[in-house]
């Protein structure tokens, strides 16, 4: 085993109300092309939508910012896309299980505002999507959280880190159909690449990074900073958020130890993350600072075998846990899918795949171009989280998407934190709120009772799962 790490996942999700049925699902989002018909029923907006979705949590948090009794951020941020950020977990199998959760979660909370909009004679259907844009060109976000320790060097191995996160979309990139400005669309790997502006800055929106380099570790500053990726794509099939995240750590493990990969830094990366998400053959060269011409499947070959050299020469590989071993497995089987364009190597696992041969399916079928809007709606449907209208419950249970969580896991994990973290503290903290109805404050750090004495914890170590300071804490919420 490499050494123990915090993750965390934060996912916005893109929200619709679409018109009633008949008129096909979720047309808003898909594009001007299915917009309204005249004479159509008026649907909420998107912000509306939000309030419904968001209207029985303020009822009992009082705000539209709440965390969770599973440890895990709920919240909605301005411009009105729900966020889900997963409680910190210490293992990749126990954060997808946890992202998972907040899928879950959201569903529910859909189904339970789509109650209401029909209860109040509201016409239409929210939709909740695990994607990166909408119809309107507006991009939001999946961002990764990996507890690095605090080097002097952060930013040498944020440099390193940047043609990694540029080349690995060509494995957990979600798929994109991507308009060509002569008319028509091509299939891209990316959603989120065309949307990236600058490889590394504090900001996230305003110039959209593929790092934040903002300081803010959520644990002692002294000891410890948080990488905050920005630049993936969500992941709908559980194996894509698992390769994602664990190649990303064991790379980092890598880096952390002191390995530079200075060679590999490229000339000109917001040029190169555009054309190698347009690139499907992934074999198109981009140029390095050196000089040198790499392409994006050669570049993540040079990774995976500077990792697992990495892993051999420190003794690591005969340690690693059946996770890691899955995501290398995966990681190579995905490049040789590349290597030789045979996408069937991994058509249940990596989501530009599995995504691609249903498009391809459908389109045979039915004889469609790529743009034609039938086709927007139904990969617009792959992305869908309800349970009843998201595609990927039925790829699942045909066999075509493979998973690795099972429904009883992902069911504890709604309402059970992450047992090994500190996640735990914050979780049994705010039940024990809720059980006696009394007001609180938490953030990642802090756990606060907001009475007169106003009890404060501070919890500086993210990987510690008990603290005698939140007994005694626990104790006063129950006295
Ligand atoms: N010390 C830590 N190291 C790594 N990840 C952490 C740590 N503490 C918390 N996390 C994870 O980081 C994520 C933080 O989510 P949050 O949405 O609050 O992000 P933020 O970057 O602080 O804020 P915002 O999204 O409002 O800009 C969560 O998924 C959480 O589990
Ligand atoms: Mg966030």
């Amino acid at each position: 085993m490499t050494a123990r790490r915090i993750f965390g996942i934060e996912t916005e999700y893109g929200i619709t109300c679409a018109p009633p049925a008949g008129r096909g699902a979720a047309v808003e989002a898909a594009g001007a092309d299915a917009a309204d018909g005249e004479g159509a029923p008026r649907v909420i907006t998107a912000d509306d939508a939000a309030r419904y979705l968001f209207r029985k949590v303020v009822q009992w948090g009082r705000s539209s910012n709440v965390f969770l009794r599973n440890g895990a951020r709920l919240y909605l941020d301005v411009g009105s896309h729900p966020e889900y950020a997963t409680a910190e977990c210490d293992d990749v199998h126990q954060l997808v299980v946890n992202d998972r959760a907040g899928e879950s979660i959201l569903d529910e909370m859909t189904e339970d505002a789509n109650e209401l909009l029909a209860e109040e004679g509201v016409p239409g259907t929210i939709h909740l999507f695990k994607n990166n844009v909408d119809s309107f060109g507006n991009s939001f976000g999946c961002h990764e959280n990996y507890l690095v320790r605090r080097r002097r060097d952060f930013q040498a191995m944020g440099d390193a880190l940047v043609p990694f996160f540029i080349t690995r979309q060509i494995l957990t990139g979600a798929g994109h159909i991507r308009p060509r400005a002569a008319g028509g669309a091509s299939y891209a790997f990316s959603q989120r690449a065309d949307q990236m502006w600058d490889a590394m800055s504090s900001a996230t929106t305003r110039s959209r990074p593929i790092i934040n380099t903002r300081d803010e570790p959520h644990a002692d500053a002294d000891l410890y900073r948080r990488m905050h990726v920005i630049v993936g794509d969500s992941s709908v099939a559980e194996t894509t958020t698992m390769l994602k995240v664990g190649m990303t750590d064991l790379l980092l493990a890598m880096l952390e130890d002191g390995v530079r990969l200075r060679d590999l830094a490229m000339a000109e990366p917001m040029r190169a993350i555009r054309e190698i998400s347009h690139d499907m053959t992934a074999t198109v060269p981009v140029e390095l600072s050196s000089g040198r011409r790499m392409s994006a499947l050669q570049m993540q070959e040079e990774f995976l075998t500077r990792v697992t050299g990495y892993l051999d020469s420190t003794g690591q590989t005969a340690e690693l846990t059946e996770i890691q071993r899955r995501v290398l497995e995966l990681w190579e089987r995905g490049l040789r899918a590349l290597r030789e364009q045979d996408p069937s190597l991994v058509e249940t696992e990596l989501d530009w795949a599995i995504k691609g041969r249903l498009l391809e399916r459908y389109r045979a079928r039915h004889t469609l171009a790529l743009d034609d809007p039938r086709v927007a709606r139904l990969s617009l449907a792959y992305h869908d989280i309800s349970a009843r209208w998201g595609l990927a419950t039925t790829l699942a249970a045909r066999g075509l998407m493979a998973r690795i969580t099972t429904d009883e896991e992902v069911r504890e994990a709604i309402v059970t934190p992450p047992p090994s973290t500190r996640a735990r503290l914050r979780g049994e903290f705010v039940a024990a709120a809720q059980e006696r109805r009394r007001d609180i404050t938490v953030d990642w750090v802090h756990l606060k009772i907001n009475d007169a004495a106003q009890r404060t914890v501070v919890l500086k170590d993210p990987f510690s799962p008990t603290d005698e300071r939140v007994d005694k804490l626990l104790a006063a919420l129950q006295a």
